[in-house]
């Protein structure tokens, strides 16, 4: 991609993470790692390898204490917190393992919070909410309360929650971790299909079956990246 020093959206050269309280742990060792625009990857390992911090290191919601890190050329490590604040505004949608809607709000109301800060006019935020609502197959169910919704749709809605922005990068933690198997797979579907829409996805996981959906698997043991396989 223009811009780019290696050619890939996400780059981390020697980014590692060490905290002192409360005592001195390093929690993620020095590494490299590429992840091309418009590819999907999963983060896979065991509890407590590091999966969690590396993606909030990648999402900008944490800085790393060493290394560089190039999201399309540009350093974000060391960037000030209004830097960061902003690139996580326009650039990363999140998506957790419990979906965080207000339940007593409608579906679409829940889907705009994802452009809070965005200039943009009343029908151009409706338009964008019914964009992500159909994406995610909801369009139906727009008006509906969070409340009244399966498990699988409060997902989906939060998907759209985070697709609605068109952020260059989706950070998906553990999203099918509360989900039933069938259900689980609806949903790394539809995330792993946001690369049709040029978004980057990363998925932080415990199934299996991811690896099923995305372009490469990244494994991390005790806070090394010990592996990767291309699907
Ligand atoms: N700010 C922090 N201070 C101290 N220890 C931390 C901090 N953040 C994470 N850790 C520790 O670092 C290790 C890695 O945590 P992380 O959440 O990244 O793991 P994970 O692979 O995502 O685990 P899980 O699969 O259980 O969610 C854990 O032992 C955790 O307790």
């Amino acid at each position: 991609m223009a811009g780019t020093v290696s050619g890939s959206l996400v780059a981390l050269r020697g980014v590692g993470m060490e905290v002192s309280e409360p005592v001195a742990t390093r929690i993620l060792h020095p590494l490299d790692l590429d992840i091309a625009a418009a590819t999907a990857v999963a983060v896979v390992g065991p509890s407590g390898a590091g999966k969690t911090t590396l993606a909030s290191l990648i999402g900008a919601l944490q800085q790393p204490t060493e290394g560089s890190y190039r999201f399309d050329g540009k350093e974000i490590a060391g960037m000030s917190r209004a830097g960061l604040a902003e690139f996580r505004a326009r650039d990363v949608g999140f998506v957790f393992q419990h979906s965080h809607l207000i339940e007593e709000r409608s579906v679409t109301a829940n889907v705009e919070l994802g452009l809070v800060g965005a200039d943009l006019s009343r029908a151009e935020r409706a338009d964008l909410c019914t964009t992500a609502l159909e994406w995610v197959g909801l369009a139906a169910l727009a008006a509906r309360r969070s409340g009244f919704l399966s498990g699988g749709e409060r997902h989906r809605v939060a998907i759209a929650r985070a697709l609605v922005k068109s952020p260059r990068l989706i950070i998906a933690d553990e999203p099918t971790a509360a989900l039933d198997q069938e259900t689980g797979r609806g949903i790394l579907e539809l995330l792993a299909n946001a690369t049709v829409h040029g978004a980057t996805v990363i998925l932080v996981t415990h199934d299996p079956r991811a690896a099923e959906y995305v372009d490469a698997v990244h494994r991390i043991v005790d806070g090394r990246l010990v592996d990767e396989a291309h699907s």
